[in-house]
């Protein structure tokens, strides 16, 4: 088992309540695609899981061990340095060289010695260039990360997370900054990656035409809660439609689609209402 949440709800510090009820587990290998609209709780749950955000209700084990408010801080450290995450806008100093922000990703594993000689000079420089060539940006190792446009800083943290070799990888919109052919790409190289080191990868997607392409499972995230989970060749019309419908529940169009995995445009919405999952 990769991870499990048991009935996990999330209420941030202001009160606002992002996650309630998820129940979702992952076999260790497994890849998984998170979709719904903005504000569903995507990166909510992608942040609880990579215990960013620890839950305030609920049980969750990860990488086989459990995380919770009270987790020893020493534990959650080890626990972190296991996780690689590829944020929406890539964490990373941007005056730092880009070979430094991809060896960062192994800064957690490395002894402090290695860590702080590392930052005043890069301590595996040939990793680094095996990482970026992957992302295929092995020309710009010693460049500023200040003078990368958006897209090849986002693949910078793509590498970064390659070179890290995370047990658990969790890519939030890993590809927003990406054309489409580089997105395609870039969400394949993920996919591949993690399948060839044995990692679990859950990233959250806007374009669920990738989702359904690349990715065997998919699960649907509305309101906070799990709306399907389910595998890709299962996804329906209906689903999709009641995952992107508006609050009056009128269909809303959907987001980049034009994968003949899914008929929607010619989808009649079902009469069914999909429900909401529950835990047990
Ligand atoms: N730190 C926070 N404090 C308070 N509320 C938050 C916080 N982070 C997120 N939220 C709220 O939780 C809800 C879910 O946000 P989240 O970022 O998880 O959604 P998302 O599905 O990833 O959206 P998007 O696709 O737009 O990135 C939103 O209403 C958001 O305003």
């Amino acid at each position: 088992m990769s991870f499990m949440l048991d009935d996990v709800g999330l209420t941030h510090s202001n009160g606002f309540t992002a996650l309630s009820h998820i129940c979702l587990s992952a076999a260790q290998g497994e890849s998984i695609a998170l979709i719904g609209p903005s504000g569903a709780g995507k990166t909510s749950l992608l942040s609880a899981i990579g215990t960013a955000y620890l839950p305030t209700a609920g049980q969750m084990q990860v990488l086989g061990q459990a995380a919770s408010a009270q987790s020893a801080a020493r534990e959650l450290k080890a626990l972190r340095s296991r996780i690689g995450t590829v944020h929406q806008a890539a964490p990373i100093p941007l005056r730092q060289r880009v070979v430094t922000a991809v060896l960062a990703g192994k800064l957690g594993q490395w002894p402090l010695w290695k860590a702080l000689a590392s930052l005043a000079y890069p301590q595996d420089i040939p990793g680094a260039r095996e990482a970026l060539a992957r992302v295929q940006l092995d020309d710009k190792l010693f460049a500023r990360c200040d003078q990368l446009s958006g897209g090849q800083l986002q693949r910078v943290g793509i590498a970064r997370v390659l070179y890290q070799q995370a047990e658990l990888i969790l890519a939030d919109e890993p590809v927003s900054a990406l054309d489409p052919a580089l997105s395609q790409a870039t969400v394949q190289l993920l996919v591949q990656e993690a399948a060839a080191h044995n990692a679990t990868l859950v990233a959250s997607l806007h374009a669920v035409d990738l989702a359904l392409a690349h990715f065997s499972r998919i699960v649907g995230i509305r309101g906070g809660r799990v709306l399907f989970d389910l595998p890709a060749a299962q996804v329906a019309a209906e689903q999709l439609q009641a995952l992107y419908a508006h609050a009056d529940g009128s269909p809303m169009p959907l987001p980049t689609l034009h994968s003949d995995a899914v008929q929607v445009e010619n989808a009649t919405s079902s009469s069914a209402p999909v429900q909401v999952m529950t835990c047990r």
